[in-house]
């Protein structure tokens, strides 16, 4: 069904209503094009210091924000406008792993529901039997032991768990892209690398291509794949991780390289780093700031 599919975004820009700004806007984002393909599945990073436009670039290709300029089109098709059985498969085919987790889970409800709800909306078993197998299956495919988590509260788990239970819906579905936004920024290093294993173990083994969004040069680095450096809404520079690492060659991607701090101790992280985000400050009203649409 997703054979050679292709989400595209073209000259995309968002700008938001700011007022107390001079132009009476923000622009998130000015002008992105990129595309990814489900084949072959691939990793593709968008890294970018904080504020630079990446989350407003995932809540377009996810359809949650239409862009002011420009099109996000899935197989060709302008997502805006697809119709509802159209819209459907795009759903499920497009997932989204977002930095909190906890904000996905209700407090009330025990984490089981967001995996059985899964099955539910999207008929993927037609016995509870064939449900709780396929739910038990896709746990263990994120080393979670079924009999540990299930039955348990959010609040229950630890962020890492809760984050791979969200891994664990994503391979019940078995999309043909992921779209995940931060996803390890509040995890520790050893649940870091076990997260970024499994995306990887997604795309090895069941063909996902992910879109991941980070600020941490780091975790680019340890996916591989290709990137995209991000700077106040427009990309600056992309290709493989490991050329764009060696040899960057736009400024930003250079200023980015040395905010790594490396663990040695006698070579200690003195450089100072100038971070020029005066135009990307939201306003002080922000939350007055209505997208354009
Ligand atoms: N709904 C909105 N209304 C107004 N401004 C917004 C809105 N969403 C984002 N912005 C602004 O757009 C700019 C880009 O925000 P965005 O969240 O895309 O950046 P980011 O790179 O994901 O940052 P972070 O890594 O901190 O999440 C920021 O200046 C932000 O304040």
């Amino acid at each position: 069904m997703t054979a050679g599919k292709v989400i595209e975004l073209r000259g995309v820009q968002q700008r938001f209503h700011a007022r107390g700004t001079p132009s009476g806007y923000l622009t998130a984002v000015e002008d992105a094009s990129f595309r990814l393909d489900a084949e072959p599945p691939q990793v593709v990073s968008l890294v970018g210091q904080s504020g630079s436009g990446k989350s407003t670039i995932a809540r377009n290709v996810l359809g949650l924000q239409k862009p002011t300029a420009g099109t996000v089109t899935y197989g060709g098709k302008d997502i805006f406008k697809l119709s509802r059985a159209e819209h459907d498969e795009y759903r499920r085919n497009v997932q989204p792993v977002f930095q909190d987790p906890y904000s996905i889970f209700n407090p009330f409800y025990r984490v089981d529901r967001v995996l059985w709800k899964a099955v539910k909306k999207f008929d993927l078993a037609t016995t509870r039997e064939q449900g709780l197998a396929m739910i038990e299956e896709s746990l263990q495919a994120v080393s979670l032991d079924p009999g540990r988590v299930l039955g348990r509260y959010p609040h229950q788990l630890s962020g890492g768990q809760r984050q791979r239970i969200m891994l664990a819906r994503i391979h019940m579905l078995r999309p043909a892209f992921v779209i995940a936004d931060e996803p390890v920024s509040m995890l520790d290093a050893q649940i870091r690398k076990m997260f970024l294993d499994i995306l990887l173990d997604f795309q090895r083994d069941h063909g996902m291509t992910t879109l991941f969004i980070t600020h941490d040069l780091s975790t680019v680095y340890y996916l591989g794949g290709q990137v995209m450096v991000i700077n106040k809404g427009v990309i600056v520079e992309r290709g493989p991780v490991t050329s764009v690492m060696h040899t960057p060659s736009h400024p930003y991607t250079r200023l980015l390289l040395d905010s790594i701090p490396q663990p040695d101790p006698d070579n200690r992280w003195t450089t100072r780093i100038k971070v020029d985000d005066e135009e990307s400050l939201p306003p002080s009203d922000s939350q007055e700031v209505t997208p354009i649409i």
